[in-house]
């Protein structure tokens, strides 16, 4: 009986100080002998760990070691991110994640987060009640199917939610017990995940059809009787299961899908950036793709909002999207599209005379050739596809060719800034997925932001829970996007980057935050306030890590 408590308050990441508990604190839970004598302050304990974190030499040793801080102590772990944020997001997170997920079974330590597999679908209000803390602001869910550009991890896709709800809390301010990664293991088509006797997941092939919408609705009801009030968002889904999951229960609850809504919101703020600088309004732009997947057509639909919104009619708004997939051009007469495919096609009849493979498709590099195209997005999870012969066609035709290769991880990447800028002599307007340094081109130093949904889903996060928003609307995703374009750099400075630096990421996030809110309360779903009200309750609501007394 003694000594459970003392156990308790420094075994549980979220109340733990380590060498911070003061002296009190150690009397009043019976903490002394358990600790080194010496109390040291927050910023002594960064000072420590950071020491700690550079002696590892290999980047998936440092994501090791800073999991293994966050299940230790949350704030020491927050407050070290928060210092070193450029330099240690991409072990938490893209592309660093990535491996992770790779090697989830063999690098797996500690429980986070729960593993809801479809044997137990008959218990998963059960499971839900296994979490470790009751009240839960956020969810993160993934099936594992489409991990990044990686494809399917299986359970190990669990990382994912780790580090996207990571990302909750450093930038939009969720407090850390507040969030709950989930990972809906319905088995694995990786062959090589199946055959490796360390893998944690079920053993089995991916569960499909009615049977797998069947266990999602199995487990929406069960979140939504266990925690009504939650934002449950859906993560790195395979696009055939991506769309109907979110356009089911999208009116239905509190919920948004990353990868469709996220990534839209974020790629639209860095093309008004962009539109800021190249001076040619929206309107004027022409638009390829490569990748027609689900987050692609995410940003095609927002795109296309802003089009209209700049004065274009539907029809010709359409018509300014040039989408490839690995089937080539998205055209009339193809007959494998999705409904949500089928809105961006381009007339078949008006590409009689265009080269086409032995196959009839329209290659990427043909799309370039016929089209004066101004933008170009990487949505494929094809690396190098944005090949030095594509993209010096492109920069031919337009003075500052838009170049986004978004794909992650890293080696997904359509093309690296490097070459961007080489092959343009420095006029591409470039913003990437997965983290880059700065290009030097010609004595000049450019800066290359990362167009990466993480500058959206956590301020939208933030958002919801300060204005106590009960649904994700697209208007409340269109208005994140205006929020964050609104804090381009290019803007104010033709040289500077398309997104704000992630120094800046925090007090972003409050502006996007209280955008969001705004329009929530546009919309209906959130009670009225004053914009200064809601401005103090986001603030109030963006957690800083710190101690505070540790809770009974
Ligand atoms: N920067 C960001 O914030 C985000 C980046 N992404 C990245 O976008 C990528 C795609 O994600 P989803 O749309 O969900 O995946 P998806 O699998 O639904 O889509 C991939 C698309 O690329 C096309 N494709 C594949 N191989 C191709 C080839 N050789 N040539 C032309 N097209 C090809 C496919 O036909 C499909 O249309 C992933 O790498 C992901 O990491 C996704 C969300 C956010
Ligand atoms: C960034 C992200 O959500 C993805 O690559 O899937
Ligand atoms: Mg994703």
């Amino acid at each position: 009986m003694g000594h459970s408590f003392p156990f308790r308050v420094i075994s549980d990441p979220a109340f733990n100080k380590g060498t911070a508990f003061s002296i009190e604190e150690r009397d009043r839970y019976g903490l002394h002998g358990l600790l080194p004598p010496h109390i040291e302050s927050l910023d002594e304990q960064v000072q420590r760990v950071y020491e700690a974190y550079q002696r590892k030499d290999d980047d998936l040793e440092r994501h090791i070691y800073l999991r293994a801080l966050q299940d230790t102590n949350e704030v020491l772990f927050y407050r070290l991110l928060l210092e070193h944020i450029e330099e240690m997001l991409p072990m938490v997170y893209t592309p660093v994640v990535g491996q992770a997920c790779q090697l989830f079974s063999h690098i797996y330590r500690r429980p986070r987060g729960l593993f809801i597999s479809y044997p137990m679908r008959d218990s998963i209000g059960s499971l839900l009640r296994s979490r470790p803390y009751p009240d839960v602001d956020v969810i993160v869910v993934t099936d594992g199917e489409r991990i990044l550009g990686i494809g399917d991890q299986g359970a190990g896709g669990l990382g994912i939610p780790i580090g996207k709800l990571s990302l909750y809390t450093l930038i939009g301010g969720i407090r850390p017990e507040r969030t709950l990664p989930i990972v809906l293991d319905v088995g694995t088509n990786n062959a090589e995940r199946l055959k490796d006797p360390e893998y944690v997941g079920w053993r089995h092939e991916r569960i499909s059809g009615q049977a797998y919408f069947d266990f999602i609705d199995q487990f929406v009801k069960a979140v939504q009787q266990e925690l009504p009030q939650v934002c449950l968002q859906w993560e790195d889904f395979a696009t055939p299961h991506a769309r109907p999951i979110l356009e089911r229960y999208a009116n239905k609850l509190l919920t948004f899908n990353d990868d469709i809504q996220g990534t839209a919101a974020v790629a639209l703020g860095a093309v008004m950036g962009a539109v800021g600088v190249t001076g040619k309004p929206l309107r004027e732009q022409q638009i390829v793709f490569l990748g027609a997947g689900s987050a692609a057509v995410g940003v095609d639909d927002y795109l296309r909002a802003a089009l209209v919104q700049d004065r274009l009619s539907e029809v010709e708004a359409r018509q300014r999207f040039w989408m490839v997939d690995k089937d080539g051009l998205l055209h009339s007469d193809r007959h494998d599209l999705s409904p949500e495919q089928q809105v961006y096609v381009q007339d078949s009849a008006k590409l009689a005379n265009w080269p086409k493979t032995a196959h009839g498709a329209i290659g990427l590099a043909d799309v370039i050739q016929q089209v004066n195209a101004t933008i170009l997005i990487g949505l494929s999870t094809v690396g190098g596809a944005f090949t030095e012969p594509i993209i010096r066609e492109m920069a031919g035709k337009v003075d500052r060719p838009v170049i986004l290769p978004l794909s992650n991880p890293t080696s997904r990447s359509e093309a690296c800034p490097e070459d961007l800028l080489r092959w343009t002599n420095g006029r591409a307007l470039v913003a990437t997925g997965s983290p880059y340094a700065p290009v030097v081109w010609e004595g000049r130093t450019i800066p290359i932001a990362q167009c990466n949904n993480v500058f959206i889903f956590p301020a939208v996060g933030l958002g919801v829970v300060a204005s106590k928003a009960t649904r994700v609307t697209d208007g409340m995703m269109l208005a994140a996007a205006r929020a964050l374009g609104e804090h381009s750099p290019a803007l104010k400075d033709p040289a500077g980057s398309l997104l704000p630096p992630l120094s800046e990421v925090r007090s972003v996030a409050r502006a996007i935050a209280e955008a969001v809110g705004m329009e929530a309360q546009r919309a209906g779903v959130t009670p009225l306030t004053t914009r200064t009200e809601l401005a103090a309750r986001v603030q109030a609501s963006q957690w800083l890590p710190e101690y505070g007394p540790v809770a009974d």
